[in-house]
């Protein structure tokens, strides 16, 4: 509103233009004017926009998934966006395909390496025994025996070679060792990253998933069950190798000789391997399950939107401005790509912090010196720690518990490798309710100020059960934030 004070006004005689005025001195006048009359404008129009984005940020809650590599992260992320981004999810769902056809080809060809290495003789290919593991079977000293079968199977499967590179080519996967050797790494997003000239990450990854799975893909899909698919060179290959991945899979001399190599293969290698019947045929259509096993890792942080009706703050409004809206944050677990978590902290509402509870036995890919079960103890105690987290709400999934059940029932022994877990049963059960005591210990004794940690055992492939745990997730934040507002 302009402000125009009359003759009796103190400021009439201010506001008046000088005697003797020019006409270009008024000229300059009134453009001054007019410069500071927009330049209040837009000072208005700047609050009046922030006071809206307030409001409708009272709606937005922000989730960070956090945790080492391979402990669900992405998998927890999927699951979340079939279970409240129904209509997303199933647009993108067939841009998957390539993507588990991927992971199929490459347990095959990392399969086939272990075979050559053994074949000419050498040492174990990627060996990581430190003397911790289950005895040896007598029959692993023994040297295998490779018949004209195996050399058979080996030239009948090469042609796999090519379809890797064709679909690395499609999906856009960066160069195999992007995260390579020397890259500096830090065990907690809070310490300095130091350079080691650690090991390489075989595995293959992509900046976004988006390039992979989005309907438009730079590169045809030939859609699934279509009659195209004279043209997929990789679906077409899978297909003609699928009883000889079989042949491979089920051999026992094989099997031998990747227990020998220590090769640590994708936790989802057996699935993708029974189900090749169904997967590893010209007109496979991709599902649900398929895509929570399908391993991409993930190099840069992901943002996903989720949005929700029903929020603390009433239900939803066009605009979203009374309902609730989740923004959910993916990270890279590898050491090399922790520090660029701590960004992410600022203002952040919610953790979901995964660890996977089978993994005692094993080392991390990026840094075969440390345990990956110490690596998510560390983390979770600095996440626990931080001052800048405190008023956090800390949600912890003691995930891969399904493994973690055929690991013990398999006969490896928890305490073997975990001194303190001393003659408990050596079963998933009494094993679950160690690690939750252990993770609230931790969180009870570090957390700057006090708080409650809500635990679930998962396993983040089971879609129906972490349905009904993120329902569980969905109603404790919910508490929380209706808790913190004060509105109950
Ligand atoms: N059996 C089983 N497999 C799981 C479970 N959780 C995750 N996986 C598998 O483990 C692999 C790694 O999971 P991701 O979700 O990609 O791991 P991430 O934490 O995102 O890893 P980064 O992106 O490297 O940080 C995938 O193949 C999943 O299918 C689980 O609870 N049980
Ligand atoms: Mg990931």
């Amino acid at each position: 509103m302009v402000f125009t004070p009359g003759p009796s006004d103190p400021f009439y005689e201010l506001m008046q233009p000088p005697p003797n005025e020019t006409p270009a001195q008024k000229t300059a006048r009134q453009k001054r004017e007019l410069d500071a009359q927009r330049h209040s404008d837009k000072i208005d129009e700047d609050i009046k926009q922030e006071r809206v984005e307030a409001k409708n940020q009272r709606g937005v809650i922000k989730v960070l998934l956090l945790g080492q590599s391979e402990s669900g992260k992405s998998t927890t992320l999927k699951n979340f966006r079939m279970q409240y981004a129904k209509a997303e999810w199933s647009k993108e769902r067939n841009g998957w395909r390539a993507v588990v056809q991927l992971n199929v080809v490459r347990s095959i060809t990392a399969i086939l390496r272990v075979l050559e290495a053994e074949m000419n003789g050498d040492s174990p290919v990627d060996s990581e025994d430190d003397g911790t593991s289950a005895s040896q079977d007598s029959s692993d000293e023994e040297s295998l025996k490779f018949i004209d079968r195996h050399q058979l199977l080996m030239i009948r499967l090469a042609p796999l070679l090519g379809v890797e590179g064709e679909l690395k080519r499609r999906l856009g996967t960066g160069p195999e060792h992007a995260h390579a050797a020397a890259s500096p790494m830090s065990a907690t997003p809070f310490d300095e990253p130091e350079t080691t000239s650690k090991r390489k990450l075989p595995e293959f990854s992509v900046r976004s998933w988006r390039d992979v799975v989005s309907p438009e893909e730079r590169h045809s899909q030939s859609s699934a069950g279509s009659s195209s698919s004279k043209l997929d060179f990789p679906t077409d290959t899978i297909a003609s190798c699928r009883d000889d991945m079989k042949a491979l899979w089920n051999d026992k001399t094989v099997q031998l000789a990747l227990k020998r190599s220590k090769l640590q293969l994708p936790d989802s290698v057996g699935f993708f391997m029974n189900n090749l019947d169904r997967i590893a045929t010209r007109n496979y259509v991709v599902t649900d399950q398929d895509i929570v096993r399908a391993r991409l890792r993930t190099v840069g942080i992901q943002e996903h939107r989720l949005f929700f009706e029903r929020g603390p703050w009433g239900q939803a409004k066009s605009g979203n401005t009374h309902g609730w809206e989740w923004r959910i944050f993916d990270v890279g677990g590898c050491r090399t790509l922790r520090a660029a978590w701590l960004p992410y902290f600022d203002n952040v509402n919610v953790i979901i912090f995964l660890s996977p509870i089978s993994v005692f036995d094993q080392r991390l890919q990026e840094d075969s010196r440390v345990n990956r079960l110490e690596d998510s103890i560390i983390l979770w105690t600095s996440i626990c720690s931080s001052k800048l987290l405190a008023k956090t709400q800390l949600i912890l999934f003691l995930n891969k518990c399904d493994l973690l059940r055929r690991k013990l029932k398999r006969g490896v022994r928890l305490n073997q490798h975990l001194p303190s877990y001393g003659d408990r049963p050596n079963e998933v059960n009494s094993a679950i309710k160690y690690f939750r005591d252990k993770f609230k210990e931790i969180q009870k004794e570090c957390s700057p100020e006090p708080r409650t940690t809500y635990i679930y055992p998962t396993n983040v492939t089971d879609t129906e059960a972490t349905s009904t745990t993120l329902e569980s997730v969905r109603d404790g934040v919910l508490r929380e934030n209706l808790a913190t507002s004060q509105l109950i």
